[in-house]
């Protein structure tokens, strides 16, 4: 058996807000980053590029440099302009650097398990940056401890570092044991690898999440890998493209090698990265996630319009949809709330009457533009109900005469196992109630959600080369079956 310290059951611990819910933990993908750029201050441009990539994760970060065989490290709780002053990127020299923003998806939110994740192997250490979620971490840890390696965190991807370490030992050379580790790891898995030797970037089969590379120039060539394009934009290199599913990218003095591993990779990028998580300004499928998400919106007022006066929508990600959704439909855009943008995860616990306030810390209404008006507002998705009930109250305190609530993308119904830590299936509002009982316990005058179809319809993309499990249960790597059970509500067997 495997050591489970005692805040690691789950990847968040569990405790209850004063709604008997979770903490209000938005949902997230982690940040990767890594750059060879002999000659520059690969600190400084890991840190912009961090900067960027701050959405996909804000309870930790972490740089390491690797100068020669030396590699620097550091790595903290909390945001990447906490965790890094001029002082300490000043310290981290080098010539290749990976760096990371952790949102913790296995293993508990903790300094020891911030990443990148170090490992000493035969050929000098190696520094991992992970963005997913194994499934089959259990399988791979109890064959490292049966190695004799001491675990020191509880992640995911301390194993697939230590895995890559035990066949490097065991002979292999830097490609030939991160292919054999990586044939072992079953999930989602984008990957920035730094060793004395080069750079890696690495998709797992299904290329689950994002990873771009970039160009900063040649002679010498200089690459970047980010997980999404607005991590290159930041530092102006120039997008080059996609690290494809089942793709090594190996990046050295003599350039960038590609190396295709997984023997029948096949596209399931997780929709929701289009729908909400990556920035509208990144680019996916040759367009911005702006212009995709306006597309999102303006398919949802075809297919349920509302006759109101006014479409707002709920910052930051369900604007680009209401834009859209005005545009079709003809009804006045206009701002109606106001986020303030400085409200993060660690914040001193509020007071009960601030509590009670709820959405008012993050999101307050805007009195001159509701009162007396009926609106649709406008969101990219409800997963467990908690800010849309909010909201709705405080729209309607705010003077609203209607409130119609439109969801730019279908129910969510399951929980993610690929690098989205949410919820187990029955927080997740729309796995247990129909459309109806929602608008009731928010407290709309009307909710439609976009149709399957129509989200389909408007990425246009082949439907099969997207993974949407959250909202088919349809999930494209097994996912085993004790894995399950940590978060879906699964029918009792008749011999229980
Ligand atoms: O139903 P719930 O569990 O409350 O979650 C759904 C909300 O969470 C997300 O936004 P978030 O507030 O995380 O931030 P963003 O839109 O600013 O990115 C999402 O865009 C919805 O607004
Ligand atoms: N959200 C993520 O991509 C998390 C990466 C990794 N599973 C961790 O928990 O650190
Ligand atoms: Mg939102």
């Amino acid at each position: 058996m495997i050591p489970n310290h005692p805040l690691d059951s789950n990847a968040y611990p569990a405790q209850s807000d004063s709604d008997g819910q979770r903490p209000d933990k938005p949902e997230e993908a982690c940040g990767v980053f890594g750059v060879y750029a002999p000659g520059q201050d690969v600190a400084k441009l890991t840190y912009f590029g961090l900067y960027a990539l701050q959405h996909r994760g804000q309870e930790s970060a972490g740089i390491a440099t690797f100068e020669g065989n030396q590699v620097h490290l550091h790595k903290e709780m909390g945001l990447v302009s906490q965790v890094f002053s001029e002082t300490i990127l000043n310290q981290l020299p080098g010539d290749l650097a990976v760096g990371h923003t952790r949102y913790s998806t296995t293993g508990s939110s903790r300094v020891v398990n911030a990443q990148p994740a170090v490992v000493e192997t035969r050929l000098g250490k190696l520094a991992l940056a992970h963005n997913g979620n194994l499934v089959n971490t259990t399988q791979l840890r109890e064959e490292l401890l049966r190695r004799n390696w001491d675990l020191i965190t509880t992640t995911d991807s301390e194993a697939i570092a230590l895995s890559i370490a035990t066949e490097i030992n065991a002979g292999k050379d830097w490609l030939e044991g991160a292919i054999c580790a990586f044939r072992q790891c079953k999930g989602a898995f984008s990957l920035a690898i730094g060793t004395p030797d080069g750079l890696m970037g690495v998709r797992d089969p299904n290329g689950i999440r994002p990873l771009v590379i970039g160009s900063m120039g040649t002679s010498p060539e200089r690459y970047v890998l980010a997980s999404e394009t607005c991590g290159l934009d930041i530092i102006g290199a120039e997008y080059v493209r996609d690290v494809e599913p089942g793709e090594l990218v190996w990046i050295t003095q003599e350039g960038l090698a590609s190396f295709f591993w997984a023997e029948q990779p096949k596209r399931k990028l997780c929709i929701f990265e289009m729908i909400y998580f990556a920035r509208p300004d990144s680019i996916m499928h040759d367009e911005t996630l702006y212009s995709y998400r306006l597309r999102l919106g303006r398919q949802l007022a075809k297919e349920s319009p509302a006759d109101v006066d006014v479409i707002i929508g709920v910052p930051d990600s369900g604007i680009p949809a209401a834009i859209g959704f005005s545009q079709a439909s003809g009804i006045p855009y206009a701002e109606g709330l106001i986020k303030n943008r400085y409200v993060g995860r660690t914040f001193i616990q509020p007071t009960q009457t601030m509590r009670e306030s709820g959405i008012k810390m993050k999101l307050n209404p805007l009195k001159d533009v509701l009162t007396g008006k009926r609106i649709i507002i406008v969101d990219d998705s409800i997963v467990r109900g908690t800010t849309s009930r909010k909201l709705v109250k405080a729209l309607r305190d705010a003077g609203a005469t209607e409130v119609h609530m439109r969801i730019s993308s279908p129910p969510v119904t399951h929980p993610c196992f690929y690098g989205i830590d949410t919820d187990n299936q029955d927080q997740l509002i729309a796995a247990t109630k129909s459309v109806a009982e929602i608008a009731e316990q928010i407290g709309v005058d009307s909710l439609a959600y976009l149709s399957w179809d129509g989200m389909l319809k408007t990425t246009g993309e082949d439907t099969n080369s997207f993974c949407s499990a959250c909202f088919t249960g349809d999930y494209p790597i097994t996912v085993p079956e004790q894995v399950k059970r940590s978060k879906l509500m699964l029918e009792k067997s008749a011999t229980c």
